[in-house]
């Protein structure tokens, strides 16, 4: 067994992991990067990426078949779902080389493709390699979460891993959670011309905004998504191509397929962190706001850290990682800056505060604006005209902002700008967008929270009438 000493060990090769390499090696310290399985993690190659390539792909069937409002002959897609998936493992090949083990051994890290685990508070080690480093960072994701539900272990089921090498078209896919994961990959399924029923425990998109989430389920539930809510899974029958699942209150669905999409399991069993010190909670592994454990030379980040679970999560973990472990600064992480996206169509996004979250907070000193997707003219032309953005306003500050619509996604990046940076509601309305832009949107919500103090003001218009009289 080799023996290696570095400044810094990183475990865990997926989008926390990576950047944190990235960083620190390029910055002159020494990194070692343990991988146990593919380079990228889950989002290049079981989340993010595949799931994104395959929504496109039913993007297209769906503007295929509703062509005709633009005065173009409508057709019924012919959907080759094995070409599908070809299509979606050609965009991860095409991802693949930014987070191969060249690209990271070119920055100067040392690259180890095996599994590390913990044999003391400074020491890892792999099958054949023991490494002691100064810092330590857990960057090791998560997996499918696989309740116990009775009989679920005796049908063939489907995960964020195994989908992407299905070939056929599930005829009809039942989809056992309805959070992001669960009603992404649902419509898309029904788009590409799968029956489609996800059964949902509590709310769907529960996470959400229930305003706006309920305008995205209307939509969903349009395209022939069945979505039952209050539907807990309590057990699961048949066998491939018939399976059947009852909820705790009595009712059966049937399908062909089936897809466990319910929430996430920190992957730590295999890390042996009672040898570190390190404990865990409920989600994760426990950190305090610099994301350090309860063995201070070890920090964690991403989805091991069990908070937020998006890769931009695990990228701005790693800067506050490196500033903390290359520089010594008191770097923390926070959260009430951080966006997250459902990419469903209509897109649903989020930054800061929910609407009930602020009230909450702020009280009667909040302030909700809203502008409609059906006033912007760019949406009209489109016909993307279901949507709506709503801002939360306090002491003339934006603390949250939500938007369901066509990219609301790409919108939410202009209000986590303005959040990360204290920006006030007077910033976002001395800006010019360009006609006719989505963006627009943006600028009218700003405009909603201006319009009566200037349209409805008797101050103001005394003001004016003023001017009137004396100008020439
Ligand atoms: C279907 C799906 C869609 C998603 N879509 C989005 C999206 O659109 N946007 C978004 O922001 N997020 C999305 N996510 C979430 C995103 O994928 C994760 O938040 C992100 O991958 C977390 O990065 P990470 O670095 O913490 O972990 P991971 O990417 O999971 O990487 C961890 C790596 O550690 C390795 N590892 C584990 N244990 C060890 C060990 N003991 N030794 C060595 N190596 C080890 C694993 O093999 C893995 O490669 C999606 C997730 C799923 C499942
Ligand atoms: N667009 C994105 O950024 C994106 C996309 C996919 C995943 N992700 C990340 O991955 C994480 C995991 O996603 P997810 O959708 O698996 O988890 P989730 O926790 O967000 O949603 C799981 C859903 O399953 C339901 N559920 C749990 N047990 C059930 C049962 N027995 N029967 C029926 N329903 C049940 C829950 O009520 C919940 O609504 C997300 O929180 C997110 O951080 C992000």
């Amino acid at each position: 067994m080799e023996t290696i000493k570095t400044d810094l060990l990183v475990i865990g090769a997926g989008s926390g992991g990576l950047s944190v390499v990235a960083g620190a090696a390029q910055m002159g310290a020494d990194v070692v990067l343990l991988e146990r399985h593919k380079m990228g993690g889950d989002c290049l190659n079981y989340g993010c990426v595949p799931s994104k390539a395959l929504i496109k792909a039913g993007k297209v069937a769906h503007q295929m078949r509703n062509a005709a409002q633009f005065g173009i002959a409508a057709v019924e897609p012919k959907v080759d779902y094995a070409a599908v998936k070809d299509h979606v493992h050609d965009v991860i090949a095409s991802i693949a080389p930014h987070d191969s083990v060249e690209r990271f051994e070119g920055f100067g890290a040392r690259v180890i493709q095996e599994e590390g685990r913990f044999v003391s508070e400074d020491t890892v080690e792999t099958a054949s390699f023991r490494i002691t480093a100064r810092r330590i960072v857990i960057a090791t994701g998560s997996t499918a979460f696989v309740p116990p539900i009775p009989g679920l272990d005796q049908v063939p089921y489907l995960t964020n891993e195994s989908l992407w090498d299905l070939r056929e078209l599930p005829e009809h896919l039942l989809v056992i959670g309805g959070g992001p994961i669960g009603m992404e990959m649902a419509q898309a399924h029904r788009r590409l011309g799968s029956q489609v029923t996800v059964i949902e425990g509590a709310k769907a998109l529960g996470k959400d905004d229930p305003e706006l989430a309920a305008i995205a389920l209307e939509r969903l539930r349009g395209e022939g998504l069945v979505i039952e809510e209050d539907a807990l899974a309590k057990e699961i029958r048949g066998a491939a191509g018939a399976i059947e699942v009852e909820t705790e209150d009595g009712r059966v669905f049937k399908g062909s397929h089936i897809l466990v999409a319910v929430g996430r399991k920190a992957n730590t069993e295999a890390l042996d962190l009672d040898k570190a010190g390190i404990k865990t909670t409920g989600t994760g592994v426990k950190v305090d706001d610099h994301l350090k454990t309860t063995n201070k030379r070890v920090y964690a980040i991403g989805d091991a850290a069990g908070g937020l679970q998006f890769t931009h999560v695990a990228g701005y973990h790693a800067g506050v990682v490196v500033q903390s472990a290359l520089f010594g600064l008191p770097a923390k992480a926070k959260t009430s800056h951080i966006p997250w996206a459902t990419y469903i169509e209509p897109e649903l996004a989020q930054v800061g505060l929910t609407e009930a979250q602020a009230k909450k907070k702020h009280g009667p000193k909040l302030e909700v604006v809203r502008f409609h997707y059906d006033g912007n003219d760019r949406a009209q032309a489109e016909r993307h005209t279901t949507g709506l953005i709503k801002v939360m306003v306090a002491g003339g500050k934006p603390v949250g902002a939500s938007i369901v619509g066509h990219q609301a996604g790409e919108h939410i990046n202009f209000w986590a700008f303005a959040l990360a940076n204290g920006l006030k509601m007077k910033a976002i309305t001395s800006m010019v967008s360009p006609y006719p832009t989505y963006g627009e949107l943006n600028k009218r919500a700003a405009g909603a929270y201006f319009s009566p103090r200037l349209f409805e003001s008797t101050a103001v218009k005394r003001i004016v009438g003023f001017v009137q009289r004396y100008i020439p």
